[in-house]
């Protein structure tokens, strides 16, 4: 059995409204306690996950583990640092800390309490593969953890990261609430667009989207599932499109999608699960990734699954 002798934590204390930070101490003490070495990387601004991730995984120092302690956007830009680096397959470790964790949501990690995480990170000889996204276009090119959206849940992570309501709900872990409230203004302001799919030999027009999510398990927004039977160890992407309805329609789905999943075999809402598909919309629209804004585009992405090695403790099919 080989012994960790380092843990690099990439921290971001800013995630979760102090959560991260706050699971970080608690992981702390404990390895001061066991006496094991540890070193903590802050990310101090947007893209520091990217820049911090690739570095380490360029050091390749033997038995030292990489641990992330942060939300979804702190993972997803520590994946794309790994991938961009030398050796892309180098495994992370993560201590969810921030408001969504749709992640760990997604992936059914059961263990909340960062210590008992950080011992069974610890203990893993072998890291596990899960599944993950990637979407490819014209100036884009990005790993997801959990998904990207087009128009409706876009303008919500749009909405909800410029309201000065979301850090006092936040504060209070209400973050889910802080996205429907927001969710309610994007019903107000979201348009219909243009949007094609290209999949296998087949293409599918929609004159009126309005929700369009690709997905690697269920979750979105904290806690939504937009598609419940969307699995992060079956290699392949999920995509949900609705289109757009009004009034009391709407709120009829919105009730299936907060209760029993039942939307997906609403007429509204169309869904596959592929290995790859492209998307196009017309015209500009805001995009979402695992959470953190995409500005508004004409999307033009090609999207594939693919995997990415994590010292988690889940089992090999959740
Ligand atoms: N020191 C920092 N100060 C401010 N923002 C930071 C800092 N470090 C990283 N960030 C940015 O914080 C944003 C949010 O991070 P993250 O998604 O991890 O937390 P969260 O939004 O609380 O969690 P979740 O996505 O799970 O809801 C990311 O865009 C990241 O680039």
């Amino acid at each position: 059995m080989t012994k960790t002798t380092k843990i690099e934590i990439i921290l971001n204390y800013h995630a979760g409204n102090g959560h991260a930070k706050n699971a970080c101490k608690k992981v702390t003490n404990f390895l001061d306690q066991i006496s094991l070495d540890y070193e903590i990387h802050l990310t101090k601004k947007d893209g520091d996950g990217v820049r911090i991730a690739k570095e380490l995984a360029n050091q390749q120092t033997p038995n030292v583990k990489i641990v992330v302690i942060g939300g979804d956007g702190t993972l997803n830009q520590c994946v794309n640092g790994v991938k961009e680096s030398n050796y892309p397959d180098t495994p992370l470790g993560y201590i969810p800390g921030g408001s969504g964790n749709d992640f760990s949501r997604g992936i059914k990690l059961k263990i909340k309490n960062p210590v008992t995480l950080m011992q069974s990170i610890l203990s893993l000889e072998q890291p596990r593969k899960i599944d993950i996204g990637k979407a490819t276009g014209p100036t884009f090119s990005h790993y997801f953890i959990n998904n990207i959206g087009i128009g409706f849940d876009a303008s919500t992570v749009y909405y909800t990261n410029h309201s000065a309501r979301k850090e006092f709900l936040n504060k209070l872990r209400l973050g889910t609430l802080s996205y429907l409230t927001n969710l309610l203004k994007a019903v107000k302001r979201q348009p219909a667009f243009v949007l094609d799919v290209d999949y296998g030999q087949k293409q599918k027009h929609f004159g009126s989207a309005y929700i369009v999510v690709a997905t690697n398990h269920p979750y979105f927004g904290g806690g939504f599932a937009i598609d419940p039977t969307a699995n992060p160890f079956n290699h392949h992407l999920n995509l949900v499109i609705v289109k757009k309805i009004t009034g009391m329609t709407f709120v009829k789905l919105l009730s299936k999608l907060l209760t029993d999943g039942s939307h997906l075999q609403d007429k509204n809402v169309w869904h596959i699960e592929r290995n790859d598909f492209t998307l196009r919309n017309t015209p500009k629209q805001f995009g979402q990734m695992d959470g953190e804004e995409l500005d508004k585009h004409e999307f033009n992405l090609h999207f594939q699954v693919d995997h990415h090695l994590f010292w988690l403790p889940i089992k090999k099919e959740a």
